[in-house]
């Protein structure tokens, strides 16, 4: 930005960058990663963009942050895959979660952040299976330093959501329109394992007692999703708010030009890695699915494409030929004209 820009004071350079990596992150999110979470179904629910609506509240919900999007925490792999630039497993090998809380120098001293970005790409995440849906780093070794006691992630959810006092289980299956179960097997289409149903039945006793995030997590996903019917709802719900409550969402035409809008949407989370690595020169092409479901299986970064920042340049000779530099111009043309036809016929009247 400085460098196209050699004019702008420091603050303009953080604000312009800035804006445009939310803008990314945005895209990112909402056109590559959402899908695989709420499935296609709940891109339907989602709905297309239709412009910033200013009656809509865009805060985070307290049952978002302390429940539904919490679901992340049965995807975390226990390990932590280190791959080389040939995607084998680098001389320290793989690293337990519990060895990479407080951790921070074996990043500078095992390889940089590259072989984690590898791993994280390259290595499914964790399977939601029945029976373990937290692994025990997260349950048995949570943040430990040497000779503490460790903490539980499961209790601290289940606590949190008590302590911010979040209405049970069935009362948001109902909230979401879907059906609100008496007992355990009335549950039997959105929670197929009748071991999870039975164990819920001995730990709470009704329905209406099961926590939400417990309750959520524990429903199969839905089509294509990673996450049941609930939390499918309770997702939709809070990111519909987040875009179409957002003035600076960057799809709201006030926020970039249409040459800016198209640079943006040609970016990718590969792209991102490719430009922020230590040292990445291959990825996949898609880095939400896995190597061996795509053909071919890793592409070098020069193949992806990326957003021409020229677009930012402030208008100056590099950006004559730039759709906004034309439209301006042939305003300032149309304007003039008018002007001179307005003069010419003062001009005749007055003769
Ligand atoms: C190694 C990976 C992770 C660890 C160790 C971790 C750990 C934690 C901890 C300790 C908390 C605070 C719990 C409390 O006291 O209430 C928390 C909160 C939270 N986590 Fe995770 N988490 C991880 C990954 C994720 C992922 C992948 C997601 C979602 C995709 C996620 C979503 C959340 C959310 C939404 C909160 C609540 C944040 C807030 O409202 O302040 N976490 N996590």
């Amino acid at each position: 930005m400085r460098e196209l820009n050699p004019h702008w004071d420091g603050d303009t350079v953080f604000h312009e960058a800035r804006k445009i990596v939310g803008a990314e992150m945005q895209h990112i999110t909402y056109t590559h990663w959402m899908e695989h979470i709420i499935g296609r179904k709940g891109m339907k629910l989602l709905g297309e963009y239709q412009g910033y609506d200013a009656a809509i509240e865009p805060t985070i919900s307290n049952v978002f942050a302390t429940a539904a999007y919490r679901f992340g925490h049965s995807l975390i792999n226990p390990i932590l895959h280190r791959l080389n630039a040939t995607f084998q497993p680098i001389a320290e090998g793989h690293l337990p979660l519990h060895k990479a809380f407080f951790s921070p120098w074996r990043i500078v001293q095992e390889g940089g952040i590259d072989p984690l970005l590898r791993g994280l790409f390259a290595t499914p995440a964790k399977l939601k299976m029945p029976g373990q849906f937290l692994n025990t780093e997260l349950t048995e070794k949570l943040f430990r330093a040497a000779h503490e006691v460790a903490l539980d992630l499961a209790s601290l959810n289940v606590q949190r959501g008590r302590d911010h006092a979040l209405r049970g289980y069935t009362e948001w299956r109902k909230l979401c329109n879907l059906s609100v179960p008496e007992n355990f097997d009335e549950l039997s289409n959105d929670m197929t394992s009748s071991q999870i149903r039975d164990k819920l039945k001995q730990l709470y006793g009704h329905p209406g007692n099961v926590d939400i995030w417990v309750g959520g997590l524990l429903e199969d996903p839905v089509d294509g999703a990673r996450v049941g019917p609930t939390f499918q709802c309770l997702l939709v719900e809070q990111f519909k708010r987040l875009r179409d409550g957002d003035r600076f969402w960057y799809e709201n035409p006030s926020v970039f030009t249409r040459e800016q809008l198209a640079q943006i949407k040609q970016v990718t989370l590969g792209r991102v890695l490719c430009d922020n690595g230590d040292a990445i020169t291959d990825v996949t092409p898609d880095v939400f699915i896995l190597p061996r479901e795509q053909d071919p299986a890793f592409i070098p970064c020069d193949d992806l494409p990326y957003a021409n920042l020229r677009i930012w340049t402030d208008c100056c000779t590099d950006c004559r030929n730039s759709g906004n530099f034309r439209r301006l111009s042939s305003l300032l043309a149309f304007v003039s004209d008018v002007r001179l036809s307005l003069l010419t016929s003062k001009i005749e009247i007055i003769l």
